[in-house]
């Protein structure tokens, strides 16, 4: 008898993008709890390398402190890593790409999927993951960095000087790289200056297409 091909998973990303302050570490557990999504922040994993003392971390460390933009190798490695390990299909990928470099080496990925026949799980190899689209928190500066000196969590980059550095590096490198996939028709924008809440209604709408699925046990 022929074998049956009855299931098969895509990998679904978003990149979650705006200034600064703008909502996104704020929005992602939102979109997680009601979408079914894995978050997976760029900051936070290079943040956990800085901690776990891993050979880049002091270099990492540097680059924070001065706002200034990771290399590519190091932050695709951890987000490729991270998907490697979910059992999830759907990411959120929150803060990244920052800049043209990211951006290519990201849709440069050798991608894994599985597929099932027969009951049997089967992986196959796939090139170059694209997003699904970009969501994008559209704020002004001034809010932004009023949120940031506000923020208190005790982050080496909240600070006036560092803050107006990571402004410009946004400016400059990350806003073309919105304006890129602008121009391919893959941008969300959300007006992100209004209340939490409302923010976060535009959100759900932008996100109604994904039903919450129940999530593949691998374990099993
Ligand atoms: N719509 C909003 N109105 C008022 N304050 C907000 C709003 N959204 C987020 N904040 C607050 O602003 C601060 C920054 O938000 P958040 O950490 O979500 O930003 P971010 O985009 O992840 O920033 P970063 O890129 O620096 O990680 C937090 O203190 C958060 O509580
Ligand atoms: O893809 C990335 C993401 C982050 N960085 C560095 O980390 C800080 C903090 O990032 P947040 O998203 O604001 O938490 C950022 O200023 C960069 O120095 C990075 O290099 N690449
Ligand atoms: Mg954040």
């Amino acid at each position: 008898m022929e074998a049956k091909l009855f299931f098969q998973e895509t990998t679904v990303v978003v990149f979650v993008l705006g200034g600064p302050g703008s909502g996104k570490g704020t929005h992602c557990p939102k979109i997680v709890e009601h979408f079914g999504f894995t978050h997976l922040c760029a900051g936070d994993l290079l943040q956990a390398e800085i901690e776990s003392e891993s050979e880049n971390g002091t270099m990492i460390h540097n680059f924070k402190k001065e706002g200034k933009i990771v290399p590519s190798e190091i932050t695709v490695k951890l987000l490729q890593q991270a998907m490697q390990q979910s059992d999830n299909k759907r990411f959120i990928i929150d803060g990244f790409p920052r800049n043209e470099e990211n951006r290519a080496a990201f849709e440069n990925i050798v991608g894994l999927e599985s597929f099932y026949v027969n009951s049997k799980s089967y992986n196959l190899l796939l090139v170059k993951i694209k997003p699904e689209f970009v969501l994008f928190f559209d704020c002004p500066e001034e809010e932004l960095t009023r949120r940031i000196l506000n923020r208190n969590q005790g982050r080496v980059d909240d600070n006036i000087e560092t803050i107006g550095k990571r402004l410009k590096v946004y400016f400059e490198s990350t806003l073309p790289v919105i304006n890129y996939y602008n121009s391919k028709g893959k941008v969300q924008k959300i007006d992100a200056q209004r209340s939490v809440d409302e923010v976060f209604e535009d959100v759900k709408s932008v996100f109604a297409k994904f039903k919450p699925v129940a999530r593949v046990d691998s374990t099993k």
